[in-house]
């Protein structure tokens, strides 16, 4: 059948029916479009929604969360822990409750540093609980410190990111916890730096340790702290062997001036609030995982790449001297000092009693020349050091240090076991390893058959 032929009439409805299906075409698709949208910006919302409470940004000013980013050895538990959330709460009470009965509650702070991660680790092994906290500044190559990090939370040591003088953050941590000890060790370390950067030893060392004992003090309960100062206190003095009765009032570096102010403002706290506090004057700690700023490390560093080394002379030629100190000796010091430490009298910043204030040398009570120091390293490592023998720099250093431990021996019984050789031997080994060297170091096979007790 033939189609009606097309009167203007049909056209015009055909063309109005056509109109009418491209009108409802439009409007489908701008309903379906719309709805698409709003579904899209619904799981937008949501999902920056979860993302806020759950990853804090990086130009957040607590470095915490910054590191949480950064780190992706970290478990996922961490990464969604943000300070003052849930898990990282959980996080935190975890790490510093004891596993054992009367087991302390230790905040380390610096946990990261040298001393601090050898302490944290020997606290927790034995059932104490530990907190670390470390601000992880780049004073020294910050990934040894992420490194002794990765080890700690191996050990189940959680160390939470943040700085001393972060006053909101000490007192979250104090809520969530509460500590019976702090170990404060966190300070801007080294004597000869201190010329280069003054005002960072004045922020750790000074304005961060108030900050640390404002906090303190008005923790209910007031914890014990026992903390990190320095043999260079000694300064000047050339009474020997250095007993806590000679005067430290002429100290050689700015460096040694913040840790003897650090004393003063011990005994302050003390007197006004009631704070348990113990100094302990570290001399020259050295050891497995220690410092690269000092001259053991950089020499074997130098001597293993071939370049000069300055070996110091005092002004008239004498050999420069320390009592260099094996990390383990200081840990058992430490571990000593906080397992003796009385409790603290005050509650709520208010004192209620007489308290504690102690100050105690930890070194290892014999002396040992620089030159002697890179001796032993050359025959470890088998390698000729390129010695410069020059007169010491009017840098801060002090000529010679010897440490009378008489008295932290009659209170937790602090008895130096390491000598020089024999501490520098497991440094050695330590260095080789981590940093991956293949060199004519000697084997264990050569140390062992020297000191067959270590190979039990
Ligand atoms: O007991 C402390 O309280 C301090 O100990 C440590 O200071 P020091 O005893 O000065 O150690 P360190 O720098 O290793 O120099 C060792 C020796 O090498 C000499 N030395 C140094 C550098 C150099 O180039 N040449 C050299 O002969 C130098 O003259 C010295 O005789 C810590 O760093 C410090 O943070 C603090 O804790």
């Amino acid at each position: 059948m033939a189609s009606p032929p097309h009167t203007s009439k049909t056209l015009k409805l055909e063309r109005y029916n056509s109109y009418l299906r491209r009108l409802h075409s439009t409007k489908v698709l701008n309903a379906s479009s719309k709805l698409i949208f709003r579904v899209t910006l619904l799981i937008a919302l949501v999902l920056i929604l979860f993302f806020t409470l759950n990853y804090p940004p990086l130009s957040d000013k607590n470095p915490n969360h910054a590191h949480l980013h950064h780190h992706s050895f970290l478990s996922a538990a961490l990464f969604t822990s943000s300070a003052g959330g849930d898990a990282w709460e959980k996080q935190v009470r975890h790490s510093s409750t004891p596993k054992k009965p009367n087991g302390l509650s230790v905040l380390v702070t610096g946990a990261a540093g040298f001393v601090g991660s050898h302490c944290s680790i020997a606290l927790k092994k034995r059932g104490d609980g530990v907190l670390g906290l470390d601000n992880f500044n780049s004073y020294y190559d910050p990934s040894l410190k992420r490194a002794r990090q990765k080890l700690l939370l191996k050990n189940q040591v959680f160390i939470v990111e943040g700085d001393l003088n972060d006053a909101s953050l000490l007192t979250k941590l104090f809520d969530v916890v509460p500590f019976t000890h702090i170990l404060h060790l966190a300070a801007q370390a080294g004597v000869r730096y201190a010329m280069q950067n003054p005002q960072s030893y004045v922020s750790s060392n000074i304005a961060g340790f108030i900050n640390l004992l404002e906090v303190a003090k008005t923790a209910n309960p007031q914890p014990a702290i026992v903390w990190a100062s320095s043999s260079s206190v000694y300064g000047l003095n050339t009474q020997v062997p250095f007993s806590e009765l000679d005067r430290t009032d002429q100290p050689a570096s700015l460096y040694a001036a913040t840790k003897k102010a650090g004393e003063e403002i011990a005994h302050t706290y003390n007197h006004i609030y009631g704070l348990s506090l113990t100094g302990l004057r570290f001399f020259t700690v050295y050891g497995p995982w220690g410092r690269p700023d000092m001259a053991y490390f950089f020499f074997t560093k130098d001597i293993l790449q071939g370049k000069p080394i300055d070996v110091y002379q005092t002004q008239d030629k004498k050999q420069v001297a320390r009592d260099f100190t094996y990390i383990d000796d200081v840990v058992k010091g430490c571990l000593g000092a906080l397992d003796t430490a009385e409790k603290s009298t005050g509650s709520g910043g208010k004192k209620k009693g007489p308290a504690q204030l102690r100050v105690y040398n930890l070194g290892n009570t014999s002396p040992v020349p620089v030159g002697n120091l890179v001796s032993i390293l050359e025959g470890l490592l088998r390698t000729k050091a390129r010695k410069h023998v020059i007169k010491m720099p009017r840098n801060g250093d002090v000529p010679y240090t010897h440490a009378n431990v008489t008295l932290a021996y009659r209170d937790f019984g602090y008895k130096p076991t390491t000598d020089l050789a024999t501490g520098l031997r497991k440094f050695v080994k330590w260095y080789v390893d981590y940093y991956g060297i293949q060199t004519r170091v000697k084997k264990d096979s050569d140390i062992n058959s020297e000191h067959p007790e270590e190979s039990a």
